[in-house]
């Protein structure tokens, strides 16, 4: 269970973050929404631990997650806005990143080659270089590398950013896919109403630096702050 209590983050005397609680239980998949420079990134840095909120905590199994403990997040992974693949990297040593800090090259690459085919890559792409690759493709490849290391916790930043509709959907599906069949815990930034559909359980509308609504999926078309989101589509 991943947890915030109380999150507040200013830039000078902007308050980006007002005090935000949210909770995502094992296994669940939360989707977080909000129009553009709502915070869903600084909020997402803050659990992250790349940002230090100006109070609040954030809780993993009940505890607070301070300096000390964010190397457990080491373990979890990250699926990047614009799938941010490291340019000098094969597609798996892309993938195989932080395996092979831990293992031979020849097990690491066994690993990458099992994920890409999970996300639909062939063995074929395992030794493409990133800029070979169309942006679905690398999205992909993006996505085989956040679940290389069977992560607990997987967080998805705006997954379809860049896709067109048909890619998007099938990024989507895989994203589903993935979080179902590894019970991993899955929070996800995004303003494609598509994505929270397919993705999450549960929505969080990031308004104003509060959580204005948060709820089922299911229930998202009757819930009136959702309204202009769900009207834009
Ligand atoms: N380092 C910073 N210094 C000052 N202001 C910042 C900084 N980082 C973010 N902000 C401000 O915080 C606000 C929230 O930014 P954030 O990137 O979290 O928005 P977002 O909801 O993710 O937007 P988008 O959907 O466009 O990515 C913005 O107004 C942004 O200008």
């Amino acid at each position: 269970m991943i947890e915030t209590r109380g999150l507040t983050k200013s830039f000078g005397p902007k308050q980006v973050l007002a005090g935000i609680d949210i909770a995502v239980g094992q296994g669940e998949s939360l989707c977080v929404i909000g129009q553009s420079g709502t915070g869903k990134s600084i909020l997402l840095k803050c659990i992250l631990g790349l940002v230090e909120p100006d109070a609040g905590d954030v809780l993993w199994q009940g505890q607070p997650l301070t300096p000390a403990r964010r190397d457990f997040l080491s373990g979890f992974g990250m699926l990047f806005q614009g799938a941010a693949l490291f340019d000098s990297l094969t597609v798996w040593q892309n993938v195989g990143f932080r395996l092979r800090q831990r293992m031979s090259d020849a097990r690491a690459r066994a690993i990458a080659v099992e994920k890409l085919a999970r996300v639909g890559l062939g063995p074929e792409t395992a030794d493409l270089m990133p800029a070979e690759l169309s942006g679905g493709m690398a999205k992909r490849a993006a996505l085989a590398r956040a679940i290389a290391d069977d992560p607990q916790v997987i967080f998805f930043d705006e997954p379809t950013t860049g896709l067109d509709p048909i890619r998007a959907r099938r990024i989507n599906e895989l994203i589903r896919g993935i979080v179902t069949e590894t019970g991993a815990t899955a929070i996800t930034i995004t303003h494609d109403m598509h994505s929270v559909r397919a993705i999450g359980d549960r929505v969080a509308l990031l308004q104003d630096g509060r959580i204005a609504w948060d709820g089922p999926v299911a229930q998202m078309a009757a819930a009136d702050p959702l309204q202009a989101f769900l009207g834009a589509e």
